[in-house]
């Protein structure tokens, strides 16, 4: 061994994992110190123990009263079945903001209810429920542990094998044992230290000690090569390079490495040199191609109505650029944008993007007149500081600039939302190919990478990674081998990360649509209609003339589905389908329908009920003749609503029935197939608003001076 691998063979006998502790129910963190430091100093020496108290003061007795000392605390409260908890989000979100601001962690200890939690956390990370902005977890040691039994959780925490180091103690006489048998099946080779007692942090006897020390051995030897691993138990870069350098498969990335290339440094820039090189694209092209996709990755996921305030915060080089140009179209989206541009690039770019930003009054604040608490201010904070050809450790005014974004993201956010932060292409501050080495670096929520990710990006854990820059052309794609994803339709930009989990109970949107007044709308429905139905054209939404068709059988059972408006005027609202499909004999025993028109885009739905009767035969003649040879054929093959025994064969009766006409003959039109009318007795337009105060504007038929007219009303949202 050389005199090196000596030195590092010492450090990787003197590093400790550092685990977080998680203490039982309605306990505390120094009651579990008390019992750990009961295990011998051969086992403690090894291991840096944190001991954090729970969030919640206790709601009730505690079993450990008269033996330890007040005062206790909870994770969380839970119904008698343990499947259904209150304040678990809240504890979630205290577990992640102590671990950013005490952190890096590499491993969680819990006893009993912590148990249940540290178990239950790498799955939860995992899913992106939790933890995103804390490195990933890669040792467990759970005492009388169980599983979460409430089954969303449950889902995401169980439903993939954990595959993290895991030891678990298991008491002959502990009431969960069987329980913490049943949690072993989640985890893919799982150590266990079988004890005597109860439900308690047992010491080690001679035989769980052994079995201890060798899974210390075991993580110490692991963590060489985790990602907490680098910051902690590595110092020098040149060492830190040295590791990093090792496969990288050993660095679990949120994203597979396998569907989309991830960039060095010098392939980076090769890239641009090839772009502003033979392939003749000037660097501003680039560079507003390159702010656009920034700037539409931010609407796709912040919404200007909730997140208006953004501060760009730019850098001398292009990646400051892109910044200025983002801050330029956020303007034209909507956003009330603020630059903060330290160090300005004397050169007629960058001049023309500050003096277009100047004429839409977008305000310019010197570092120095930056509030110091950038929390209240901003909602969003883009950080164009550095891109690619960063290097070393950020000069002022940078520096510091970067380190308020570091500090805004530990503090304690449990009262109010922190501004979100956005990184272009490179979290500033990071290593282009490394990524965040010390560990104290940004956080951002969102990366947008561009033209490729760089090396760097697999250290992102953040909610949100996308892909912007379209403009890579087929020959840089071959020449550098480039697996990109497809950008969705005509967009800039394509997330490439996990999609975050929706909790849909959250999902809500804050409208914001012009005043919709009685005394404002049409007298007639139909004109009032029409009116809308313009303006869902002209914001070209997709199939504004789709509309929710509802009916019911004559016991009164509904059922509805999307059919298409094919015309509207005073004698109703007319669509054709097959006068055998399910809606038809619903039609015929019970002609009541309802349609329903919802136009998103523009927070709007009408609704129209009436009663329906078939359109004439020559009507639906006339119809069924204009349109495409394909769908008339498709008519004919589809016996609507009945089973059938594979797709495959209504492609062979197609096929049959094209060959049959391919004379391009008439096509006749089948019998069973037709139009429909449902003549309008009432109409409801609804505009959505804010706080839930939506528009409802009823038209209802009355008869005045024995004439028939709509009379019209408001209903409350
Ligand atoms: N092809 C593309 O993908 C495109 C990417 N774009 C963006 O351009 C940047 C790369 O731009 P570049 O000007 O080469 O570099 P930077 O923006 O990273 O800035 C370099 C700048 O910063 C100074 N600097 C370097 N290290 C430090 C330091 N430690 N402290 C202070 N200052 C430092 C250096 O002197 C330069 O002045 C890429 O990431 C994309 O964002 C294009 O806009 C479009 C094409
Ligand atoms: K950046």
């Amino acid at each position: 061994m050389g005199k090196q691998e000596e030195r590092n063979q010492q450090k990787i006998e003197k590093k400790k994992p550092r685990f977080l502790c998680l203490h039982g129910f309605r306990t505390n963190g120094q009651i579990m110190k008390t019992q750990i430091e009961k295990w011998p100093p051969s086992v403690l020496e090894k291991l840096d123990l944190v001991f954090v108290d729970a969030p919640f003061p206790a709601n009730g007795k505690s079993d450990v009263e008269g033996i330890f000392d007040p005062p206790y605390y909870e994770w969380f409260q839970f119904n008698k079945e343990f499947t259904e908890y209150t304040n678990f989000d809240e504890c979630l979100a205290y577990i992640e903001d102590y671990m950013v601001e005490h952190g890096p962690f590499d491993g969680l200890l819990g006893f009993s209810q912590g148990a249940i939690l540290s178990a239950a956390l790498p799955g939860l990370q995992a899913e992106g429920v939790t933890l995103t902005k804390v490195p990933k977890i890669n040792f467990l040691v759970i005492i009388g542990g169980a599983k979460l039994k409430e089954p969303s959780l449950a889902e995401k925490a169980y439903s993939c094998p954990i595959r993290c180091p895991s030891l678990h103690f298991l008491g002959e006489t502990d009431f969960l044992k069987p329980y913490g048998t049943e949690l072993l099946e989640s985890f893919v080779d799982p150590v266990v230290i079988h004890h005597p007692k109860g439900h308690t942090v047992p010491r080690l006897d001679d035989k769980g000690l052994p079995t201890m020390l060798d899974f210390v051995e075991r993580i110490q030897k692991a963590g060489l090569y985790s990602r907490t691993g680098f910051r902690r138990w590595c110092s020098g870069s040149g060492e830190v390079r040295g590791m990093a350098s090792r496969p990288v498969s050993s660095v679990e990335s949120l994203e597979s490495s396998d569907s989309i290339t991830y960039l060095s440094q010098r392939e980076a820039a090769e890239i641009d040199e090839t772009l502003m090189g033979p392939l003749c694209f000037s660097v501003d092209q680039l560079m507003e191609l390159a702010g656009l996709s920034v700037a539409t990755a931010i609407a796709e996921v912040y919404r200007s109505s909730e997140y208006n305030r953004v501060l760009a915060i730019c850098g001398p080089g292009n990646n400051g650029g892109d910044g200025l140009v983002a801050a330029r179209h956020l303007y034209h989206f909507g956003y009330k944008p603020v630059v903060c541009y330290p160090k300005r690039t004397p050169k007629p770019l960058y001049d023309g993007l500050v003096i277009q930003l100047e004429s839409l009054s977008v305000p310019f604040l010197l570092a120095e007149d930056l509030p110091m608490d950038i929390s209240n201010d901003f909602d969003i904070l883009v950080d164009a500081m550095f891109g690619f050809s960063f290097h070393g450790t950020p000069r002022p005014p940078f520096d510091d600039l970067i380190q308020r974004l570091v500090s805004l993201q530990k503090r304690d956010h449990m009262r109010q939302k922190p501004p979100v932060v956005i990184s272009i292409d490179i979290p500033s501050g990071w290593h282009v190919e490394e990524g965040d080495i010390n560990g104290d670096g940004i956080k951002p929520d969102m990366l947008v990478s561009l033209t490729a990710p760089k090396l760097c990006a697999k250290r992102f854990c953040g909610p949100h990674h996308f892909l912007g820059g379209r403009f890579v052309p087929p020959s840089i794609v071959e020449k550098f081998n480039l697996k990109l994803p497809p950008y969705p339709s005509t967009s800039m930009c394509v997330r490439i990360g996990k999609p975050p989990q929706v909790d849909i109970s959250a999902l809500r949107e804050n409208y914001i649509s012009p005043e919709l007044r009685e005394d404002q709308v049409e007298a007639d429905p139909l004109a009032q209609f029409e009116k809308w139905f313009a303006d869902a054209v002209a914001a070209c939404l997709k199939e504004p003339n789709a509309m929710a068709l509802s009916t019911a059988d004559k016991s009164g059972k509904p059922s509805s589905r999307i059919v298409l408006l094919k015309g509207v005027d005073k004698d109703g609202f007319v669509w054709y389908t097959n006068y055998e499909s399910q809606k038809a004999r619903e039609i015929s025993e019970n002609p009541r329908a309802s349609l329903l028109f919802y136009w998103g885009g523009l927070n709007r739905q009408v609704r129209v009920e009436g009663l329906v009767e078939k359109v004439s035969e020559e009507e639906s003649e006339q119809y069924f003749h204009s349109r495409p040879r394909g769908s008339q054929i498709g008519a004919i093959v589809s016996k609507q609503s009945t089973v059938i025994p594979g797709r495959n064969i209504l492609h062979l009766e197609y096929k049959e029935l094209e060959a049959k006409f391919s004379d391009r003959s008439l096509i006749p039109k089948p019998k069973h197939w037709g139009g429909y009318r449902l003549k309008p007795e009432h109409f409801e337009f609804w505009q959505g608003q804010q706080s839930r105060l939506h528009d409802r504007i009823r038209y209802s038929p009355e008869v005045t001076d024995g004439k028939r007219v709509w009379k019209i009303d408001r209903l409350a949202p």
